[in-house]
């Protein structure tokens, strides 16, 4: 597969990065102290059954569909624990500088865990709906410790412009302390198979807007649900 490399996109100035291409890749950001203990909490949130297995669609029209998405999660809150309420704080520095250089009047921030287990996937997709205007940016922060090529689990990102059928520009080897932030409208993008649990952190960038669509996440527990 024909694809840029992750160390030739990753500049020190990821937010020009942003506003020139819809996306960018830091491994600065969040301290790796934080990284440590994201990362200790997403696996015990996994091992105690704690994560849900996510759905596609608005609330209301809510659906498990395991041949669009593999993965299980839970939303972040400030109240759940200090590493969370950390992470939040982090992305609210994040939140400010953003609006601040690239003038983008982001509102509100949400967050879940997601582990992906081995053979977990979730197929191309963009984030937001077209014209909603409720999800503005995606963030994707890695987890994973001592991941190898074969354990895959790459993010894949496409050229919205491409057809469909053409291959990633970029794939994103999900590293403990990568960062990928996109267009959530724009950038079309897939988790490719991975071959072992990856844990991540993605979190999306909302404008103020009162009609946006609710979450796109399921909120029932795994138990409910057969797998
Ligand atoms: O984990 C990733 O790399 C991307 C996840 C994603 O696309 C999503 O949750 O919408
Ligand atoms: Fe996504």
């Amino acid at each position: 597969m024909q694809a840029v490399q992750l160390s030739d996109i990753a500049t020190p100035n990821w937010i020009a990065e942003l506003a020139a291409t819809g996306v960018a890749i830091t491994h600065s950001f969040i301290p790796p102290a934080l990284v440590s203990a994201l990362r200790v909490e997403a696996e015990a949130y996994h091992q105690d059954e704690r994560l849900a297995r996510a759905g596609v669609g608005r609330i209301g029209d809510h659906q498990v569909d395991l041949s669009i998405r593999r993965d299980k999660t839970r939303w972040m809150s400030r109240e759940q624990s200090e590493t969370q309420a950390w992470y939040l704080s982090e992305m609210e520095s994040l939140r400010l500088l953003l609006n601040r250089e690239l003038f983008l009047g982001l509102f509100s921030f949400e967050a879940h865990y997601a582990a992906y287990e081995k053979d977990g996937f979730y197929a191309r997709h963009l984030d937001a709906f077209r014209g909603a205007r409720n999800r503005i940016l995606s963030t994707v922060l890695y987890l994973n410790e001592d991941w190898d090529e074969a354990d895959g689990g790459e993010l894949a990102i496409f050229d919205e412009q491409a057809p469909d059928d053409a291959p990633p520009t970029l794939l994103v080897p999900p590293h403990a302390g990568t960062m990928t932030i996109f267009l959530s409208e724009d950038i079309p993008h897939e988790v490719l198979p991975t071959q072992k649990t990856r844990y991540s952190i993605a979190g999306w960038y909302r404008l103020n807007d009162r009609l946006g669509a609710p979450s796109l996440q399921a909120v029932t527990p795994v138990s409910n649900l057969a797998s």
